[in-house]
């Protein structure tokens, strides 16, 4: 039996009334009492426990009834609990805020939140509430989110919330979805100096969507710094967030994690690792982690080798997916999903009979079954057999639903065939299938590809109607189309500014790693800063063009370049800041910032303040930004090399005014520098991104050189076959500089050659053909015979590593040895895709170990191509520096 010394002070430790340091002998007693007690009071035997606690007079002061009623509460008998309140109350106790907090917190137990919700007004006679008791009232609450949000707000009125209170509300928002309120709860906690649990952290984590990725890997990190007991949902979250923002990397060291941890990672978080590698092409170690969990596991699940399969078709291995799913179906684990897996990874392989044999296999189909297969139709461009699946799925029961039109849809566009893409998008209309980006923007390429870019600019219209927002690429395209028909493109540039629909691209990129910078992170209030805010300039390059059309000779144009000594600096006046933010995460941020830089820190019409700006922005945002961003520039010695390089070209000769060529203008860095090397000399760059667009013609706008670069806006094989045309004919370039995608340069320079565009002895000069690398057009342009060409080794601009630049003087009498390049050369030039698409997508997860080896990887493959440096202009081989221009003067 209890002595009543025993099951009271038990009570007090529980509910936290102790005493702050007890003397010893009640400690003890306590200890043991506690377990007598709890077994006495079980829900069942608690009338005879409060019989005998008052039958011995143990209940007495408002302690000890606070005590039984925290001890009933915690057995979920509220009503004894209450009517120990009551009786409490009857005897001329108070019960004080503990009391009142005990009994509300029997009610949460048991959700009695009316009761629970009365008895807070009814406190509010005789007590002050606390944080403890509103708490109870809100977990009373738990279940309609609302009414804790409010509790929550009426409590912060005058009292500090604790954890416990912050962890409900937080949970409440999580419920609503809405963890822009939870994460700012969350960080009040912190800055109140409380200390979030692991529940509560890993809850926000979850309820963030995965573009969010960013904040929920710094929550990850709040994890580790304050020690918080990991467990597996949390985990399985942050891989998530890995595979959202393909940190493939990430994603497999917190599954590694996991079990050391022993937390046993179950088919989800390793299947989603799997495809955070599948996803960026690592179908290797995709494969590697499959086997792993093959051979440490005796069954696998399903899911598991779906995401396999899923790998496998990235990565074009389509044979060893169909081993995998033969496997699959061996272990009795294939579904609608499966199935699904493989014919998309047949797709990817281009493997379309294979496709369609898999979905004939498949029992039942379903519309997603379809929907893949009809995605491999459009991968091997045919639109009949999308078509046929269309009417194989009407046939069923089954209604396309919006992928399964895309895919179709995109058969058509990938096929050419703009009528059947319109016709496909009036019958997903009819049958209910709503349309989305996707749809529309297949369908306005198929259109402008036939040069029906009225037809995409009408579809744009209806995208607006149907309350879709056109995505970058699309924008760009029909910006392209009106700048080159003279049509009025303030819509789509409106379209561009406007924050909401703007600046996404189609594949919906996720924010850059640039958010793991947490202040701003946190910052989702801020105003946004687009396009807009830095009022995009109407466009110049129609205006350039008419002038350099109704000049006799092209290039020359006046531009508004003011004579510039070489120490002459305008008087910097302090300029106006926008106040604009531009948030770390929004797309373009980096870019934006570059340009909020320029324009609010540079005095206008000092085009060389405005580069030395951009070159201090490059190194801040690479070594001082968290991130480590690379700003994708010609700068340090490529200026050099690239400015002395174009200046040897057939730019004046004799009446002759030739112009610059740029193809990849990106923030009009590069393009400047040239300017300011040859005064005077026209210059047209062109750019595939729009966003792009607008900031280099801001940059260019600023610097005073609108007059002299042109910034077109389009993809370089649209617009070279265009680009004589706009200037009237009869215009040459004297020399070109190629910063655009490596495995484009060969092709573009074919283009450039057979439009007649290159002056004889043009230069032409071509970045970054080591680092990702260019193997098919240097060995071409080394092997031709029409150039002479050198290959110049360097410091990449800001980085610790080595780049070549291509640097080439079209021979004026040209013999042509073309030869077809070794077939490695076409694999390695694949190779250097893949590392770009690594490096410059999101996560970018390409470290500077890794492009050393690649860099090395590529020089040996050249190397055994015959294809090697022949300049080496890095700090330490100076001696070769005053060579780089003999080949020119040659
Ligand atoms: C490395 S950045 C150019 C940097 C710039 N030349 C400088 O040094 O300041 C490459 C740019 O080329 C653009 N681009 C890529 N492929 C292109 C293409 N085929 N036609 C036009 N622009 C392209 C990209 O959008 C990007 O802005």
């Amino acid at each position: 039996m209890l002595g009543y010394g025993d099951w009271t002070s038990t009570l007090q430790a529980r509910t936290g009334l102790a005493k702050k340091n007890p003397p010893r002998r009640i400690r003890g007693a306590r200890a043991a009492g506690k377990s007598e007690l709890l077994k006495q009071l079980q829900a069942r035997t608690a009338p005879d426990t409060v019989k005998q606690l008052r039958e011995k007079g143990h209940l007495k002061s408002p302690q000890d009834f606070t005590a039984l009623i925290t001890a009933l509460g915690n057995v979920f008998e509220w009503r004894h609990a209450l009517a120990a309140f009551e009786e409490m109350r009857d005897r001329g106790l108070q019960p004080g805020v503990f009391g009142y907090g005990s009994l509300s917190r029997a009610f949460g137990r048991r959700r009695q939140w009316e009761r629970a919700l009365q008895l807070l007004e009814e406190s509010k006679d005789e007590i002050t509430a606390d944080a403890a008791l509103y708490s109870s009232v809100m977990k009373a609450c738990e279940e309609d989110s609302d009414r804790v949000l409010s509790l929550f707000k009426e409590m912060q009125q005058g009292i500090e919330p604790d954890m416990q209170s912050f962890g409900i509300a937080i949970s409440s928002c999580c419920q609503q979805q809405n963890w822009q309120q939870a994460l700012g709860l969350l960080l009040q906690a912190r800055d109140r100096g409380l200390q979030p649990n692991a529940i509560t952290v890993s809850s926000v984590m979850k309820s963030l969507t995965p573009e969010h990725w960013a904040r929920a890997l710094l929550l990850w990190q709040d994890f580790g710094e304050a020690e918080l007991q990991k467990d597996a949902i949390s985990f399985t979250t942050a891989i998530q967030a890995c595979a959202s923002a393909k940190l493939w990397r990430f994603a497999v060291n917190l599954l590694e994690e996991m079990h050391r941890e022993d937390l046993n990672p179950g088919a989800i978080p390793t299947s989603v690792a799997i495809s955070a590698c599948g996803q960026v092409n690592e179908w290797e170690v995709a494969l590697e982690l499959f086997r792993s969990v093959r051979e440490s596991r005796e069954a696998l699940d399903a899911v598991l080798y779906n995401s396999a399969v899923q790998s496998c078709g990235e990565g074009g291995k389509w044979q060893a997916a169909v081993r995998l799913f033969e496997e699959m179906k061996e272990a009795s684990l294939v579904s609608e999903k499966g199935f699904s897996a493989l014919i998309t990874a047949l797709g990817k392989s281009k493997k379309w009979q294979k496709a369609l044999g898999a979905l004939e296999s498949m029992e039942p189909k379903n519309v997603i079954g379809f929907g893949s297969a009809a995605f491999a139709m459009s991968m091997a461009k045919k639109w009949p057999h999308a078509l046929a699946l269309l009417q194989g799925l009407l046939a069923t029961d089954l209604q396309p639903d919006t992928i399964f039109y895309n895919s179709a849809i995109s058969a058509a566009e990938r096929s050419g065939k703009w009528k059947v893409a319109v016709a496909l998008l009036e019958d997903m209309k009819a049958r209910e299938a709503a349309p989305d980006v996707e749809t529309y923007a297949a369908i306005i390429q198929a259109c402008v590809s036939k040069k029906k870019w009225q037809i995409g600019l009408l579809l744009m219209d209806d995208m607006l109607v149907e309350q879709l927002e056109p995505d970058t690429q699309t924008l760009g395209l029909l910006l392209s189309e009106c700048e080159q028909h003279g049509a009025s493109e303030s819509g789509i540039l409106k379209g561009l500014a406007d924050g909401k629909s703007g600046a996404r691209s189609r594949k919906q990129p996720v924010p850059e790693a640039e958010d793991l910078d947490e202040e701003e992170v946190y910052e989702e209030e801020e105003p946004r800063a687009t396009a807009a805010g830095f009022k995009p300039i109407p466009m110049t390059s129609s205006m350039n063009a008419r002038r350099v059309k109704g000049r006799a000779v092209p290039g020359h144009t006046p531009g508004q370049l003011k004579p510039l000594g070489d120490d002459f600096r305008p008087p910097a006046p302090r300029r106006p800041r926008s106040g604009i933010r531009v948030r770390a995460g929004q797309p373009y941020a980096k870019e934006l910032r570059l340009l909020q830089r320029v324009v609010e820190e540079v005095p206008p019409g000092d085009p060389v303040a405005i580069c030395e700006a951009i070159e201090s922005f490059g190194d801040e945002v690479l070594v001082r930004g968290k991130a480590k961003l690379w700003l994708k520039i010609a700068g340090g010695i490529k200026t050099e090399v690239l400015t002395r390089a174009v200046r040897g070209g057939p730019l004046t000769c004799g009446d002759l005014q030739c112009s610059v060529l740029e193809v990849g203008a990106y923030c009009g860095y590069s393009s400047t520098r040239m300017a300011l090397a040859l005064p005077g000399v026209h210059i047209a760059s062109l750019e595939v991104d729009p966003v792009h667009v607008v900031i280099a013609r801001n940059v260019v706008l600023h610097g005073g050189l609108s007059g002299t670069i042109d910034v077109w806006t389009g993809h370089s094989k649209d617009l070279l076959p265009r680009i004589m045309h706009r200037y009237g004919g009869d215009l040459k370039f004297g020399a070109v500089f190629m910063d655009q995608k490596g495995t484009r340069y060969s092709e573009d320079m074919m283009k450039m050659e057979s439009e007649g565009l290159l002056h004889p002895g043009a230069v032409v000069v071509a970045d970054n053909v080591l680092k990702p690398g260019a193997p098919l057009f240097l060995y071409q342009i080394m092997n031709g015979g029409r150039y002479h060409a050198q290959i110049a080794s360097m410091d990449e601009f800001a980085m610790p590593s080595e780049d070549w630049m291509s640097i080439n003087v079209q021979r004026r009498e040209a013999p042509d040895n073309e030869t077809d390049a070794p077939e490695d050369l076409y694999q390695l030039a694949k190779e250097t895709d893949r590392m770009r698409e690594r490096a410059v997508g999101p996560g970018r997860s390409v470290t500077y170990e890794e492009w050393g080896e690649f860099a090395q990887e590529v020089k040996n493959r050249l190397a055994a191509a015959n294809v090697t440096l022949t300049l080496d202009l890095r700090p330490e081989s100076s001696r070769q520096r005053d060579d780089l221009f003999g080949a020119k003067s040659r």
